[in-house]
């Protein structure tokens, strides 16, 4: 099969239309492509004993976060024009192309709240490609589960808002009873990420299904702000670029110390929009880490206030326009130790 994705690249060709499962084929350097579904590519070394890990790397589960779904394109157009070499499993996925293609978060639901969701929950298109994403994740980690190879996957979105600190992850809670691992935090920090989150409760996002039932060292994390295609040079993404080129090189790095200057935050409470009447008291336009004074009225929803009592807090992701049920702000607080 000819390399197609040399003359419009694998972004280009989704957003056409143009990209469903493909037969597997070989670059002339030998690495294995398939295509495995619209916005989806897969990667495997062209000699099995050179595979050091399995990686996903995502963008684009809210189709307006461009600059890591350009990015992910800039990395998969490398590997397809021979110059990145593989010696690792690696799935790149556009999450939402049709979000994307529109220039919006989500067209019927958030995509990233339809993880792991009960099959009693609604039909709809992101949930449908939700649950693709699920199986193509399952496949592709099914066999690292066996031989025990690492297992990864960032998630990689922009924040709505301007932030104090640009770049940050959110890290779910790891399965089995398992407590936070610095090694990762510190790798983090290897790709320019500032602040982690740890999140000591269940979720709804894809993160957190790699997470869970995939066993994958899984983060969501947040590069800069959401801006149009084209529009994303004020973020300098260039130590993220370095690190997942060395993890698709098969390089774990070598940075095992987690850097002083990195902040650790621990999600105290998340604020659920309970009903119509939910009012957000603040400024919902507020950078993310804001700090809150004790005694901050937050929000308010019929009878229940919402009111800073925690030391040190700072609001993540203020957004009153939410469906009920969901998520309208995280309060963070300093986190001391790496324990659930
Ligand atoms: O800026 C915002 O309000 C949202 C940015 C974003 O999409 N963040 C993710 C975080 C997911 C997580 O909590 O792991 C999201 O809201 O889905
Ligand atoms: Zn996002």
């Amino acid at each position: 099969m000819s390399n197609s994705f040399l003359e419009q690249s694998f972004l280009e060709q989704s957003l056409a239309g143009k990209t469903c499962i493909s037969l597997p084929y070989c670059l002339p350097n030998g690495t294995h492509v398939q295509v495995m579904d619209e916005g989806v590519i897969r990667f495997e070394p062209k000699d099995p004993s050179d595979r050091q890990l399995d990686v996903v790397l995502s963008c684009g589960i809210h189709g307006n976060e461009t600059a890591p779904i350009e990015l992910l394109d800039q990395i998969i157009s490398q590997i397809l024009e021979g110059q990145l070499r593989v010696r690792a499993r690696v799935l790149c996925v556009f999450g939402n192309v049709e979000a994307m293609r529109q220039g919006v978060r989500c067209l019927d639901q958030d995509m990233n709240r339809l993880f792991c969701r009960l099959p009693d929950v609604g039909d709809g298109f992101e949930a449908r490609r939700a649950a693709m994403l699920e199986m193509q994740l399952m496949r592709f980690f099914s066999r690292s589960i066996q031989d025990g190879k690492p297992r990864l996957h960032y998630d990689l979105h922009t924040a709505i808002h301007g932030s104090l600190i640009e770049k940050f992850a959110i890290y779910p809670l790891p399965p089995h009873g398992r407590d936070f691992d610095p090694l990762q935090v510190a790798r983090l920090a290897c790709a320019g990420v500032d602040a982690v989150l740890l999140q000591s409760t269940t979720s709804t996002t894809f993160s957190f299904f790699s997470s869970q039932h995939c066993g994958a060292a899984a983060f969501t994390v947040e590069l800069g702000r959401a801006m149009p295609f084209g529009q994303n040079t004020a973020v300098d993404l260039s130590k993220m670029k370095a690190y997942l080129e060395g993890l698709i090189s098969g390089e774990l790095p070598d940075c095992d110390v987690v850097p002083a200057h990195l902040s650790l935050f621990k999600v105290s409470r998340e604020i659920v929009k309970q009903s119509e009447g939910f009012v957000l008291r603040i400024d919902a336009q507020m950078d993310n880490f804001a700090p809150l004074a004790i005694g901050t009225l937050l929000a308010e929803d019929g009878d229940v206030q919402y009111v800073v009592n925690e030391a040190n807090a700072r609001l993540i992701f203020p957004n009153p326009h939410i469906d009920v049920g969901q998520r309208a702000a995280l309060v963070v607080v300093p986190a001391q130790g790496y324990s659930r």
